[in-house]
C-alpha cells in the first residue's frame, strides 16, 4: 500500500469536498486516514493461496465430526460505495480429511477475506476456498449475516435489513448436512 499517495489524495479529497485540509481538526486527517486503510485492507496484499499458507499448519486428528466456528465478528467494505459492512456474524463449517488447523486460524482468515474491498456473496466464495486449501477438504460451509451501510445510511436507506448468504461446497450441498451446521451454529 502507497502511505504517501492515500495521504496526498485523502488531503486533495478534503479539498474536493469542500473542506479546509489545513484547519486545524483536519491536519492530521490523512495520515489517520492511511494509517485505518493499511488495517481496513489488510488482505488485499495476499491471495486466497497466500493465507491458506499463512494459517494452514494441520494437526493429524483421524475423525469425520464435523468443525464449526461460529458468531465470528468481521467489519469488510463493500467494492461499489466503500462502505462499510457491520453487524457481520459469519459462521465456518468444514469436514476434516486426515487433520484439522488450528481453531483461532479460522477467525483469522475470516478476517482477512474482509479485509479487500468485497461483496458479501465473494467472501462466503473466498473463506470456503481458503478454508479448502488449508484443510485438504473439499467440504466447506460459510454462512454470513450483515447490514450494509450503503443500503442504510444512504441510498435505500433500508436501515433494519440484514442480508444472510450460505456458501456451500462438496458434501454440504446435500440438505441434511445443512440442516446439522444450522443446528451446531444455532
Ligand atoms: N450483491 C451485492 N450487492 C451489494 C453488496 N454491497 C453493496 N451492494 C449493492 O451494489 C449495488 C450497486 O448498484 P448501483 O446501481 O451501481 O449503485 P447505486 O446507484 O449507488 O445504487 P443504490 O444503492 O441503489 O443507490 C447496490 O444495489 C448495492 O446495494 C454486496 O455485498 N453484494
Ligand atoms: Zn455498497
Amino acid at each position: 500500500m502507497d502511505t504517501k499517495k492515500i495521504e496526498s489524495l485523502v488531503y486533495q479529497l478534503l479539498e474536493a469536498i469542500g473542506e479546509d485540509p489545513n484547519r486545524e481538526g483536519l491536519l492530521e486527517t490523512p495520515k489517520r486516514v492511511a494509517h485505518m486503510m493499511h488495517e481496513m485492507y489488510a488482505g488485499i496484499q495476499y491471495s486466497n493461496a497466500d493465507i491458506a499458507k499463512m494459517h494452514g499448519k494441520t494437526f493429524p486428528v483421524d475423525t469425520n465430526q464435523m468443525v464449526v466456528v461460529k458468531d465470528i465478528t468481521c467489519f469488510s467494505n463493500c467494492e461499489h460505495h466503500m462502505a462499510l459492512m457491520y453487524n457481520m456474524n459469519i459462521s465456518i463449517g468444514y469436514m476434516p480429511k486426515g487433520g484439522v488447523i488450528g481453531l483461532s486460524k479460522i477467525p483469522r482468515i475470516a478476517e482477512l477475506c474482509c479485509k479487500r474491498l468485497q461483496l458479501q456473496e465473494k467472501i462466503g466464495e473466498d473463506i470456503a476456498e481458503v478454508i479448502s486449501l488449508a484443510t485438504g477438504s473439499d467440504d466447506v460451509i460459510v454462512h454470513i449475516t450483515a447490514c450494509h451501510s450503503c443500503m442504510s445510511a444512504r441510498g435505500v436507506k433500508s436501515t433494519d435489513s440484514k442480508t444472510t448468504t450460505l456458501t456451500t461446497k462438496g458434501i454440504f450441498n446435500e440438505d441434511a448436512m445443512i440442516q446439522r451446521f444450522m443446528m451446531l451454529k444455532a
